[in-house]
């Protein structure tokens, strides 16, 4: 028998190992309780052996199916680009393993859909996608003031999402399917509503942004219970990474995502720091989505947001691609939600 089998520990094979994957690789293999990474998969063979030089007994693969055939595997964590999700994650629920899957679940509805209907095919709930703002301290305090009430009833969100830069081969599309997927998950997650609608108006352009993206675009969302959400999408915005939601309660306006920290003087001038990047902001969201994954495989269960989240904002997304091709709302269209994802 393998000696790693008989350890309580979730033996995960990291799928992907650019700058999500080996953010994740170290986080289990340092700081979350109950795991370690028994395997690493890229295509990019010097990335994958360069990820588990310092993870001891991680081995290096090139082909996901290898690292799922292994006896010493017994869940995935995948970080490979959206568009390649679909057949990992296929493969690995015909295996029946507990699945941390980076967001989106997939780049569109029909190929989201194909995964939620082989999780219930299965009849129980194997994925956990990404959505790690759902773990980020200010979001949870914000959603306890949705679920509370105090403030009464939530009225409108206002929205900004600001990237210092993007990576080569960042789409137009990819504002809304790569960036916006998260505020489409938080607003569901916050108001408990679906999205019903979403309207784009792009106004003035960044000339400094790549000429294939229109940046920034402005995102309207309604809910299905009538909440309005705007959104500032910016992914060239040079000075750094900015997250933040303004909520306006009947009785009570909430912020979350400033930029905080220690305010210094020196110098003849007074400051803070700018967040440079989502690893920093999100830091310990990612911490706890890991290990609420990982504590939750060990029941059998998964300890965040499903494979429905995951469809529910692929479907957004694609009412968000039309949406940048006219100035009209387009209606988001879901399917009817399967059993298993009724708590
Ligand atoms: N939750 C969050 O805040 C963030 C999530 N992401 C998500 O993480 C995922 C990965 O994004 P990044 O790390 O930024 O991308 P990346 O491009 O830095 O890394 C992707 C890696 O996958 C490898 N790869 C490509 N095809 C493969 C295959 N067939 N099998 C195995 N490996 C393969 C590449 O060689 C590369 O090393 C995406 O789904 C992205 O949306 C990315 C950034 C932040
Ligand atoms: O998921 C992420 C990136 O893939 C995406 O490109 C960024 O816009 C987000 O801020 C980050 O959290």
């Amino acid at each position: 028998m393998d000696a790693s089998k008989t350890s309580d520990r979730l033996n995960v094979a990291v799928i992907g190992a650019g700058r999500m994957g080996a953010d994740h690789i170290r986080r289990l293999d340092t700081r979350i309780s109950g795991a370690r990474v028994a395997a690493v998969v890229d295509v990019d063979e010097a990335r994958a052996t360069d990820a588990v030089r310092d993870v001891p007994g991680a081995v290096a693969l090139t082909d996901p199916t290898e690292a799922l055939a292994r006896a010493d595997v017994d869940a995935v964590l995948v970080a490979t680009p959206g568009f390649l999700h679909e057949d990992i994650l296929l493969a690995a629920l015909e295996k029946d393993m507990p699945i941390l899957c980076e967001k989106p679940l997939t780049q569109e509805p029909d190929s989201s859909w194909r995964i939620v209907e082989a999780e219930e095919r299965l009849g129980r709930q194997r994925i956990q996608v990404g959505f790690m703002r759902r773990f980020d301290s200010e979001y949870a305090a914000l959603g306890g003031i949705f679920a509370g009430g105090e403030l009464g009833a939530p009225l409108m969100l206002h929205c900004a999402h600001r990237n210092p830069s993007t990576p080569p081969g960042f789409t137009n599309e990819m504002l809304i399917t790569d960036s916006v997927v998260h505020e489409f998950d938080v607003i569901r997650y916050l108001t408990g509503e679906e999205i019903a609608s979403v309207q784009i108006r792009r106004g003035r352009r960044n000339s400094f942004a790549p000429d294939e993206q229109h940046d920034p675009q402005h995102v309207l969302i309604e809910t299905t219970g009538g909440l309005l959400a705007d959104v500032e999408i910016f992914v060239n915005a040079e000075f750094g990474y900015q997250v933040t939601t303004q909520a306006v309660f009947e009785r009570g306006i909430v912020n979350i995502g400033r930029d905080r920290g220690p305010e210094v003087a020196a110098s003849g001038r007074w400051g803070g720091v700018v967040t440079p990047g989502f690893e920093e902001r999100f830091g310990d969201a990612y911490e706890a989505e890991v290990q609420s994954w990982v504590d939750a495989a060990a029941r059998g269960e998964i300890g965040g947001p499903s494979a429905w989240d995951g469809y529910a904002t692929a479907a957004c997304c694609a009412a968000g691609v039309r949406a940048q091709q006219s100035d009209a709302a387009v209606t988001v269209e879901l399917n009817t939600k399967p059993e298993i994802y009724h708590s």
